[in-house]
């Protein structure tokens, strides 16, 4: 970075006086966690996401029609870059996280994390895996690195962009840039992204599912999609008669996730991760070192182990809550509710994306299984969000039927307007 930038390595106490003292909108909740604001943008942006087509990713990555690619070029990257480094550059100080995906030893990633905003630095310390003091001294030359001028927009008059926003991914340069959203969740998915094209390579599957693991060594894999926005009707989702305690409101809804984090943090097993795992021959592993739950509605009684997981050191984004006495109120989706939000989701009536999210360290969760690795997993949980009703509210697979719904996206939620 620039001469006149310091950048370097905070600690949580550090981060939190950054954060409040020059991040408007954030400050301690009664819990002791950092309550913060993310902007415009309180989800991800898919289509504002962009992968670099070279000679390289021509012939490995798929593109096209019914591709989730979107390209650029290369020349357009360095733009992009030029443009946040330049941001970055132009701060009194940086942020700077090297920490490691990946708990399997054999395979683990080394990432680099430069930011403007001290809650991203708090964010991913948080979500990617820890190093220990002397890990960070010979931590070296990252694999991959990520540069967030989330703050600065990207300019809409340059090739391929269709806003201010623009998340950029090299794999050739092993780069990731980030301009137009401070959303966090765009890290750590680019960096789930970049999972998605190493694992593979090595013969290893690149997961999004949560997964636990039972006092007996048995582990379960829990795959669903998650940032959909769907309308249920009371009764109608399948993950209802899985964890029956907990209930979908009465009417037409709108919502996110198909409850990964909600269900793989279950007091009578062990917590492998929430979201990105690898099964390779070694077994599973966790991708991260974090969780980040949905805290819309969160309540002591439905969700003790994530609620409890909400104190110091712990991210809070977009939730509302009391001046005064600090509590938030989790029933309050006014942020993320908000007009660029119903945009988001093309004007469906009445829908609001209720994202308030925490962020959290696994060992928050008292039953984490650390380290994050298990034996190969017994049972495969397909969390479907039938809307219709079609589907029976638990079904049995065979390992066709499995295969079937699995790559035809089922475990999606499928809507009714
Ligand atoms: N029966 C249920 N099973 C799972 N989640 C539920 C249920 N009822 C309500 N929810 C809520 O749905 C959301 C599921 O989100 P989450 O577990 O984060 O999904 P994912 O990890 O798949 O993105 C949470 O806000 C949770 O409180
Ligand atoms: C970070 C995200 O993913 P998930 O819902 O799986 O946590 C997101 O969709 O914004």
């Amino acid at each position: 970075m620039h001469n006149n930038t310091s950048s370097g390595h905070y600690n949580d106490a550090e981060l939190y006086e950054q954060a409040i003292r020059y991040e408007k909108g954030s400050f301690i909740t009664s819990t002791g966690a950092l309550a913060t604001l993310s902007g415009a943008k309180t989800g991800r942006s898919p289509r504002d996401k962009r992968i670099v087509n070279d000679e390289t990713t021509a012939e490995e990555l798929w593109w096209g029609k019914g591709s989730p690619n979107i390209e650029m070029d290369e020349q357009t990257f360095m733009v992009n870059r030029e443009r946040a480094v330049d941001y970055l550059n132009s701060l009194d100080k940086v942020f700077v996280n090297d920490q490691f995906l990946n708990w399997d030893p054999e395979h683990q990633i080394k990432v680099r994390i430069v930011s403007a905003r001290a809650y991203h630095s708090l964010f991913m310390h948080n979500m990617c895996i820890r190093p220990t003091a002397e890990e960070v001294e010979t931590f070296g030359t990252p694999d991959f690195t990520i540069y967030n001028a989330g703050q600065f927009p990207c300019n809409r008059y340059t090739h391929y962009m269709t806003s201010s926003t623009s998340i950029d991914i090299n794999l050739a340069r092993k780069e990731m840039v980030i301009l137009g959203t401070q959303y966090a969740g765009e890290m750590k998915k680019g960096l789930f992204s970049l999972m998605h094209y190493l694992m593979p390579k090595r013969q290893i599957l690149s997961l999004h599912s949560g997964c636990n693991m039972g006092k007996d060594g048995d582990v379960a894999l829990f795959f669903g999609l998650s940032g959909k926005i769907g309308l249920v009707k009371h009764g109608a989702a399948t993950c209802l008669l899985l964890l029956p305690e907990l209930s979908f409101p009465r009417s037409v809804h709108c919502f996110l996730g198909t409850g990964k984090t909600t269900l793989s943090t279950d007091r009578n097993r062990l917590l492998i991760g929430d979201d990105e795992h690898c099964w390779s021959e070694n077994g599973i592993s966790n991708i991260e070192g974090g969780c980040y739950a949905k805290c819309i509605d969160l309540s002591m009684e439905k969700e003790p182990d994530i609620w409890n997981a909400i104190k110091f050191g712990t991210v809070l984004e977009n939730v509302v809550f009391d001046e005064h006495t600090r509590e938030v109120d989790y029933s309050d989706k006014s942020v993320t509710g908000s007009l660029h939000a119903r945009k988001l989701f093309d004007g469906i009536a009445g829908a609001a994306a209720e994202n308030t999210r925490a962020a959290y360290p696994i060992e928050y969760i008292p039953n984490a299984k650390l380290p994050c690795v298990g034996p190969h997993p017994k049972n495969v949980i397909l969390l479907a969000c039938d809307a219709f009703g079609v589907l029976p509210p638990v079904s049995k697979l065979t390992l066709p039927q499995t295969m079937y719904h699995f790559i035809s996206g089922y475990t999606a939620l499928v809507r009714t307007l």
